[in-house]
């Protein structure tokens, strides 16, 4: 399947959760059982290529994208969580969202010490979330060296904002004018 059929698989919905948001629904992707495969070979290629040792995804739709790229490749997948639901101490990092902020929360021990780390999304809209996620790695000492994603949206800078802070990004559609 060519990225430009993944693409028709995404639903659009405007005005969610807010008026004049477009919002890009993955769910009637992964809901088509070649699309899902064809877009984790995808995501595989790009984590395969950057010889990142494991993968991390973010709370919730990381989950489902970072974890199906993790087993395709026989790498461990550790998770990145929304606040207070990691069982250990673990690191977190506040950041910003379009009104208030949120935090992600990491286990620092789930690494070896200077490993190559992918960080798997289905989207990356204002990049709040990916440098959180790439803050969290690098506090955890660990090296940031891939960040792939289904769904870019550009105009909204976030996959500048990441390469301007050294992560490579790569996704494999893009939404350009949301
Ligand atoms: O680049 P940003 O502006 O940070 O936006 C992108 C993030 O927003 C969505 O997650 P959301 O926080 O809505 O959580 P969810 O995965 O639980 O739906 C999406 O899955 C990304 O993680
Ligand atoms: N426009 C959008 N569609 C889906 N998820 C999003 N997360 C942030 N912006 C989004």
């Amino acid at each position: 399947m060519t990225p430009d059929r993944l693409k028709e698989l995404v639903r659009t919905v405007p005005d969610f959760p807010a008026r004049g948001v477009q919002f890009r629904d993955i769910t009637t992707l992964i809901n088509h059982g070649e699309g899902f495969a064809a877009t984790v070979a995808m995501l595989s290629d790009t984590v395969e290529g950057s010889k990142a040792a494991r993968i991390v995804g973010m709370e919730a739709r990381g989950f489902i994208f970072g974890a199906a790229v993790a087993a395709r490749l026989s790498l461990p997948f550790v998770p990145i969580r929304k606040p207070g639901k990691l069982p250990i101490d673990a690191l977190g990092v506040d950041y910003a969202l379009e009104y208030g902020t949120d935090r992600l929360e990491l286990d620092p021990g789930a690494f070896e010490e200077g490993e190559r780390v992918a960080i798997v999304d289905d989207l990356i809209a204002t990049g709040g979330t990916a440098l959180a996620a790439a803050q969290l790695l690098r506090q955890a000492e660990v090296e940031p060296v891939c960040a792939a994603f289904v769904i870019d949206l550009p105009d909204l800078g976030g996959a500048a904002r990441l390469r301007e802070a050294d992560v490579p990004v790569s996704a494999i559609m893009s939404f350009p004018g949301d």
